[in-house]
């Protein structure tokens, strides 16, 4: 019913293609967070779903109904699309009180008598733990709090599909995380379908079935938060992941179980191929020469920062590659004098081609 599946969407501003023939599956109950840098093309694709933007070409649907067809020219506008959607602005009526707001979507669509709209209003507040407020005007609230009575109007509008793009940015720090909590609460609760944007990785990992990188207007990998952060597949989410370290691979053995990376020899790979990479974490460094590990080199610790309980170390190897090491900040390393390091095999991820 509330699935959205997005086929070949493309978006042109000005002569400049923003959007490349992406395809996009969203599940029923699916929570999914479209995850990447500023200008990536995040939220003109949650606008084309949403209707705010028309799709240059491709195909949007929400559940059984076709919502944008490029080749018929068929485009649904957004408030018959039944899509609840949050912004970071919040976007509430300043001469409105929370309960009007709320009720907004309802009005204006005249969808069922005022008592009902009153009731589903009603019912959105108390969802978002703000009935106290209903007659409050949004300049008697808090940033927070307006953020919720924003919430509470998407889950009046939304039918089946919530969109959310950045709501939470301009809350501080433990709000955020409060509030993702409920996003996540929210939508379990209601049973809906959402696409969450962000560029915040954490939140992005804490409260999606499904994550979506993109790069340049392009899907570069979709996965589950675990897939993402520990089998990123290029060196494009590698990197946005944080993994500190992308070895590019020189000679290869004809079985991909061997290569050169660096100068330095690597073992226990598996498929390795020519032109492919291998990605460690700075915290996957280990010292010492480590029994039978993947990865084992001299190098010369220097530069250390320290991030609290721990010590990022920039490592110089013989060759003169520079890698990036995380110890415990009470581990004496050896500054300036070369020493043994290693990374084991499993904490090896090989980035193909
Ligand atoms: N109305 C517009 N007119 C012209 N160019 C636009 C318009 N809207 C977006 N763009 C361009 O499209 C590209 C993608 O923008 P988009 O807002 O989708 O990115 P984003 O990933 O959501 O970034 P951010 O995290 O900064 O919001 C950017 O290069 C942007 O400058």
């Amino acid at each position: 019913m509330g699935e959205i599946v997005i086929e070949g969407l493309e978006k042109t501003f000005h002569a400049t293609r923003v959007l490349h023939a992406l395809d996009l599956h969203v599940a029923e109950g699916e929570f999914v967070t479209l995850l990447g840098p500023s200008g990536c093309g995040k939220t003109t694709t949650l606008r084309c779903v949403a209707g705010l933007e028309t799709p240059t070409s491709g195909r949007i649907s929400i559940g059984a109904q076709t919502v944008a067809d490029g080749e018929r020219a068929s485009f649904v506008p957004p408030h018959k699309r039944r899509v609840g959607m949050v912004f970071q602005s919040y976007a509430i009526w300043p001469h409105m009180s929370a309960l009007s707001n709320v009720e907004f979507p309802l009005r204006r669509r005249k969808q069922g008598s005022r008592a009902e709209q009153r009731a589903a209003a009603e019912r959105a507040l108390e969802a978002v733990g703000m009935s106290a407020y209903a007659s409050r005007y949004p300049h008697e609230l808090s940033g927070g709090q307006q953020q919720r009575i924003a919430l509470a109007r998407g889950l009046v509008a939304a039918g089946e599909v919530m969109l959310y793009d950045e709501p939470l940015s301009n809350l501080d720090a433990k709000l955020r995380v409060k509030m993702r909590d409920e996003v996540r609460r929210l939508h379990d609760e209601f049973g809906h379908t959402s696409i969450y944007v962000t560029h915040d990785q954490e939140e992005a990992f804490a409260i999606s079935d499904r994550i979506v990188i993109m790069n340049g207007g392009r899907i570069e990998q979709a996965g589950t938060p675990r897939e993402i952060f520990s089998s990123p597949e290029t060196r494009y989410v590698a990197d946005f992941v944080g993994y500190e370290n992308i070895l590019e691979l020189g000679e290869v053995a004809a079985d991909g179980t061997r290569a050169v990376a660096a100068g330095l020899p690597v073992s226990g790979l598996s498929g390795a191929q020519p032109g492919d990479a291998v990605a460690f974490r700075s915290g996957s460094v280990k010292p010492g020469t480590g029994d039978g590990a993947a990865l084992a080199f001299a190098a010369t610790p220097s530069r250390e920062v320290y991030t609290g309980e721990e010590m990022l170390v920039r490592l110089t190897t013989t060759d003169g590659t520079e890698l990036t090491a995380r110890v415990p900040a009470d581990e004496e390393l050896p500054v300036d004098r070369s020493s043994a390091f290693h990374v084991a095999a499993a904490d090896l991820v090989l980035l193909h081609h």
